[in-house]
């Protein structure tokens, strides 16, 4: 409507942004295997689709595990949370190597945020241990390990869902 001022997103209103590139997203996968390792062994990853693929397929090289299945979960247009939308439940071969309550199976996520993703899935795998790369405060208590914890008003810019780009001086009116 004329006149309202715009909505504003995330980043916008808090003004901060973590913008995390591949090199150090492969390192940060990699700390949190070490965690991992002293926790295992595992008989499956289980990936929370789509972020969790990518941590999910480091981790799981480093575990040496090879079975690894999906829960695919949608919330988030770009920034903003709607309904959680289980589009794909865990596989029955993989809830019965968890003895049908996660047990020995390793979650994995990119982030948790508000946490709702995270606990529906623990929902399904209350025995599951898990893991995520990242995690802001609401969300943490639901992770068993995570490497680094960023403010609840961040927002994290992961390196498939950026772009290398041309940035102007400071001086020209750059943030
Ligand atoms: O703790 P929450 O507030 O629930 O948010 C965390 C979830 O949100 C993102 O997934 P998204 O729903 O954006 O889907 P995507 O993984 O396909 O990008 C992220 O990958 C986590 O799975
Ligand atoms: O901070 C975030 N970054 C990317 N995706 C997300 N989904 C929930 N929170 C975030
Ligand atoms: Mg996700």
């Amino acid at each position: 409507m004329a006149g309202e001022a715009p909505e504003l997103n995330a980043q916008e209103k808090a003004g901060k942004a973590f913008p995390v590139s591949w090199d150090q997203f492969h390192r940060d996968c990699r700390a949190l295997t070490w965690r991992l390792n002293e926790v295992g062994p595992f008989h499956a990853v289980i990936a929370i689709t789509r972020g969790g693929l990518v941590p999910a397929a480091i981790v799981a090289r480093e575990l040496g595990v090879r079975v690894i299945d999906t829960v695919c979960i949608a919330s988030y247009d770009h920034d903003k949370q709607g309904e959680l939308q289980v589009l794909k439940g865990i596989s029955e071969q993989a809830m019965n190597l968890g003895g049908g309550t996660g047990k020995g199976l390793l979650i994995v996520d990119d982030l948790v945020d508000t946490g709702k993703t995270g606990r529906l899935v623990r929902e399904m795998l209350p025995d599951a241990h898990f893991a995520t790369v990242y995690a802001k405060p609401k969300g943490r208590p639901l992770v068993d390990t995570f490497i680094t914890e960023v403010s609840q008003d961040t927002w994290i810019f992961f390196p498939w869902d950026t772009a290398l780009s041309y940035h102007p001086p400071l001086r020209d009116g750059a943030a």
